[in-house]
């Protein structure tokens, strides 16, 4: 099968380079800037998994003729989908899978709408993942997993095709029979992490123990929660119990990738975690307050990085 990632940044850099790694007919399709910059350093990855360097990455960038490919990962950040759905449309054939990596739903819609529900499959990670100064890509904890399934459910025979390409890989790449519970829930979980953590300006070790530190988080937890279950999403029951475990069992210094790219004074996906699901509060009468506060804590933050600029 023919991979094509859009995006070798952190998420796509790394599970990228361990489908190359592995054998893969992988190619990258990004834009010239980081087109020169993997052409002189390769794609580097220093993981907690083993370090890879790819000498010589196929790459790509929008409008070379390659022909379409079987399954296009997406790894692109939220803000940039339009121009992302741009540069993959000629690379998308009858039958090519577009496998999702992003955090959040809204996405979803789009894809849909621009390529049709039949080619866009559920997908998702969980990896901890960023680049440094000089564009290589640093992964840090032990978790380096990317889900995918048929949106509908299920298993089918793309999805086993699928399952078997990406087969002997050095990350958990794995398929789901539930997809949008898994995304529904990972938005669940990504919302409050990253809202926690950027409210607080902190990983979540001194969170979890200043004082008002987890009950907040449970909070927040709840507010997105009560949302979601509006909608009619398909999350579990006793899912923010289960959360708060996982957010009780990360190491004290893990952090969300919002608050890393805070950091370092970049763009954050604000509108389309928090904000979409505000959206969806409003609509449906659902008080989130404590959402609000988080949502307006991004918004000063990007309003001050535009005032920056
Ligand atoms: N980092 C993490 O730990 C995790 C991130 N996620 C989610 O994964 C998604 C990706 O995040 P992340 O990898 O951190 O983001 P990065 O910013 O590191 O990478 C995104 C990449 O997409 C590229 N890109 C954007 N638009 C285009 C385009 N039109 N053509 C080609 N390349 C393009 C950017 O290229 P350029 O360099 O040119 O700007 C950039 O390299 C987000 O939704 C995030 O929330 C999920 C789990 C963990
Ligand atoms: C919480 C985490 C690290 C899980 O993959 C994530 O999705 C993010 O920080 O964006």
């Amino acid at each position: 099968m023919k991979v094509l990632i859009l995006g070798a940044g952190a998420v796509g850099g790394y599970f990228g380079a361990r489908l190359a790694e592995a054998g893969k007919d992988v190619t990258f399709l990004v834009r010239e800037r980081r087109r020169e910059q993997l052409r002189e350093r390769g794609l580097r990855v220093q993981s907690v998994h083993g370090d890879i360097h790819l000498q010589e990455p196929q790459l790509i960038v929008a409008g070379e003729e390659t022909g379409t490919y079987d399954v296009i990962l997406l790894s692109n950040k939220a803000y940039h989908l339009s121009d992302s759905m741009e540069s993959i449309a000629p690379y998308v054939g009858e039958n090519t899978m577009i496998l999702p990596l992003l955090n959040g739903i809204a996405h979803m819609e789009q894809l849909w709408e621009r390529f049709g529900r039949e080619r866009v499959l559920g997908g998702l990670c969980f990896i901890e993942t960023t680049l440094n100064s000089d564009g290589d890509v640093v992964q840090t904890s032990q978790t380096h997993e990317a889900v995918f399934g048929e949106w509908s459910g299920g298993e089918s025979e793309r999805i086993h095709l699928l399952k078997e390409t990406f087969a002997g890989t050095k990350a958990t790449i794995r398929t789901s029979a539930d997809i949008q519970r898994d995304m529904w829930q990972k938005y669940l979980f990504i919302t409050t992490l990253s809202g926690i953590t950027t409210l607080m300006n902190s990983a979540v070790g001194p969170i979890r123990e200043a004082v008002y530190g987890l009950e907040l988080t449970r909070q927040l937890s709840e507010e997105s929660a009560s949302v979601m279950r509006k909608i009619g999403a398909p999350i579990d029951t006793d899912i923010v119990d289960k959360q708060m475990k996982i957010f009780m069992n990360q190491g004290y210094g893990m952090k969300a990738s919002m608050l890393r790219d805070m950091e370092k004074g970049l763009e954050v996906e604000a509108d389309h975690l928090q904000g979409y699901l505000i959206q969806k509060a409003d609509q449906l009468g659902v008080a989130v307050p404590l959402l609000k506060v988080v949502y307006n804590n991004l918004k000063v933050y990007e309003l001050k990085r535009a005032a920056d600029k």
